[in-house]
């Protein structure tokens, strides 16, 4: 056991209901004063020895920088706090080449290929842009696969649908064109995940695809590798004669080829940069188009050309009614976390999108849906946007990976700042994501740690679309090791490092937990998500214990007797929330069989079920911001 978990076990503070109901805050260090009935022992957090609340260094506007620079890269605190301080980021230094700027964030790349007489030619090597985008094995901004890695392959799968193509069993080529392989290579990835292996060959054979695997079990790759090996295979598309389309030149509109929509604008941005990964020196331009930023960057760019979208929904129609991108051209659509984006209201800018516009029909073009949790309402809208496709689920769909080691906690909530300091000052290491339901609970918190001076950061959806990245980029780069969050980041994003997720307010879905607690734990990596649970918490009592039984995780006896109560008179239990989760083993909603184990394919019977419930959804917002560009609604988060 590390010394995290054990330090995690001793402060666990009660385990059962029957918890302490004192609540009077405590600083630890006073507690530990009180205990020992002297000195404050040595204090723990050794980058703040000796910090009076008034010392934080004043390091200057450093986000420039890649490396952590440690103390003297945090700002003095209104830099990087909490409600207090927004429109204190006086300096525009902080874009680094991974910049973060919208639009091509980098303005065009001198080292594209092109495809000459039936065949790709990729561009020179650039060594610099190659640095930029790969990194090296030590650094630590670089996921990096961890212990665990090789355990993927002993997840079960399931596939299921007509004549399901054989899985590959590494990068080769066939199937995959031999310039993806060489950027896999320069990514430092040895071998597909599961998802991966299935994937590839699914998109190849020229199927559809809906695929559900856990958290950070590369589902990006999942997607990313095939729609670009068959577009390094297949070449750009003819561009439709009502425009002067001059492919690298000025053209009055873009005719992307593959275009992947995803409900958050940072996500949409991690995406993007995978492309460009993996698109290194191929003919293929990637570009990312999202709320909150400068449209006018972004309509320039999608003039300058772009094969390979990546876009929040928001954003695309609007750029769609401007007559600035043309989806005439798509072979290729991919819906990433799918099921959030019908979460978040963006089901008529999705509709309009892939319905309402001139994107080929279903019949013309290849739809992959992706997500971690699949409830059965995208299922089926599937129906709609998906032709004869497989279905893939690694491991249970909605289930959680059992290299995240989930604790609960009873904390009551006047208990919970209190606990929290605890677990932040026990381990200093790696990077502690905390969640909260709310936006004024996330800046409150972030305030909150930096009196205690910690260094922490927020991000929600009241604060700009430069503070969200500039958050993200400290809590990356290590300089705010603490984020806060709100639901805004609890979905697809891959931040090497983050050793802890703290559910300090418990969300009302469970699929939100799934997803929140997937930030730790990643290819291969381990990790720990403590959740702090109070009688508040009732409604996912029977859930939350589930999940934990499935990934082979200690219940504590509170939850089982919360859930018992809980779901006393209710006449059902299990996960069926959410519009009809799947209570069952199988997920795929027109397979009438069961479940199959260990690899072991399934055909399903045809035919649609239509038994899924879609009430019960939590609307997260704000639909009144179709064609806004400015992203669905996080009107709380
Ligand atoms: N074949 C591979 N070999 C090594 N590392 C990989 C491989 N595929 C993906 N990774 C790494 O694993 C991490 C998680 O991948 P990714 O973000 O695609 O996960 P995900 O399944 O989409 O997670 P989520 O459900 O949270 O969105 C990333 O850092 C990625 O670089």
């Amino acid at each position: 056991m590390s010394d995290l978990s054990a330090n995690m076990q001793k402060l666990s503070v009660n385990d059962d209901a029957s918890a302490p109901k004192t609540g009077a805050y405590i600083p630890p260090h006073v507690r530990a004063r009180m205990a020992t009935g002297g000195e404050a022992p040595q204090q723990q957090r050794g980058s703040y020895n000796n910090n009076t609340r008034g010392s934080f260094q004043n390091g200057g506007n450093s986000y420039g920088n890649s490396g952590n620079s440690g103390n003297s890269g945090y700002n003095s605190r209104p830099s990087y706090g909490g409600n207090n301080t927004r429109g204190s980021f006086g300096n525009n230094s902080y874009g680094n080449n991974r910049g973060f700027s919208g639009g091509d964030r980098r303005g065009p790349r001198d080292n594209y290929g092109r495809f000459v007489d039936g065949k790709h030619v990729p561009g020179p090597v650039n060594e610099r842009t190659e640095l930029e985008l790969f990194g090296t094995q030590e650094d630590p901004q670089f996921q990096s696969t961890g212990i665990n890695f090789d355990n993927y392959d002993d997840i079960p799968v399931e596939a299921t649908g007509t004549d399901v193509p054989e899985p590959l069993l590494a990068f080769t080529s066939p199937p995959l064109e031999e310039h993806l392989i060489t950027n896999i290579k320069l990514a430092r990835y040895s071998k597909p995940t599961p998802v991966q292996k299935y994937s590839i060959p699914i998109v190849a054979a020229g199927r559809d695809l809906m695929a559900c695997a856990q958290t950070g079990s590369g589902k990006t790759g999942g997607f990313l590798f095939p729609v670009l090996s068959q577009s390094f295979f297949n070449g750009p598309s003819s561009v439709p004669d009502d425009n002067q389309h001059k492919r690298f030149s000025y053209q009055t509109k873009s005719y992307p080829t593959a275009l992947v929509l995803a409900p958050t604008r940072e996500l949409v941005l991690q995406i993007f940069e995978e492309a460009k990964k993996f698109a290194y020196r191929s003919w293929v331009h990637p570009a990312v188009v999202y709320g909150g930023a400068d449209i006018g960057q972004q309509i320039a760019q999608m003039r300058r050309g772009c094969d390979l979208l990546v876009a929040t929904p928001g954003r695309l129609v609007d750029l769609l009614e401007r007559g600035i991108v043309s989806l005439a051209n798509i072979k290729y659509l991919v819906l990433d976390e799918a099921d959030r984006m019908l979460d978040m209201g963006f089901e008529p800018q999705i509709r309009r999108i892939v319905e309402g516009e001139n994107m080929p029909g279903v019949q013309e073009r290849q739809t992959l849906l992706f997500s971690a949790t699949f409830p059965k309402d995208i299922q089926e809208l599937a129906r709609d946007f998906l032709k004869d496709y497989v279905f893939l689920s690694v491991g249970r769909v909605g289930s959680t990976s059992e290299n995240i080691t989930q604790k609960i906690e009873y904390v009551e909530d006047y208990d919970k700042k209190s606990i929290l300091l605890d677990i932040l000052a026990a381990d200093e290491t790696g990077l502690k994501l905390i969640f909260v339901e709310t936006k004024r609970m996330a800046d409150a918190l972030c305030d909150f740690l930096i009196n205690e001076e910690f260094y922490a950061t927020s991000i929600h959806g009241d604060r700009t679309q430069r503070e969200r990245e500039r958050a993200l980029e400290m809590f990356k780069s290590g300089r705010a090791p603490i984020l806060v969050a709100t639901a805004v980041a609890a979905r697809g994003l891959d931040i090497p490092n983050v050793t802890h997720v703290v559910n300090y307010d418990l969300p009302t879905d469970i699929d939100d937990y799934v997803h929140r607690i997937g930030r730790t734990g990643r290819a291969g990596n381990t990790g720990i998500a403590t959740a702090f649970f109070n009688r508040g918490n009732k409604g996912v009592a029977r859930e939350l214990m589930d999940i934990l039984k499935e990934a082979n995780q200690e219940v504590p006896s509170f939850l089982e007797t919360v859930a018992r109560e809980s779901s006393f008179g209710r006449g059902g239990s299990g996960r069926g929330g959410r519009g009809g989760r799947s209570n069952g083993p199988s997920r795929d909603s027109r397979s009438s069989g069961g479940y199959s184990q260990g690899g072991q394919r399934q055909q399903s019977s045809g035919g649609y079920s239509q038994g899924g419930s879609t009430g019960g959804h939590k609307s997260y917002g704000n639909q009144s911001s179709y064609g806004s560009g400015n992203g669905g609604g996080d009107s709380w988060w």
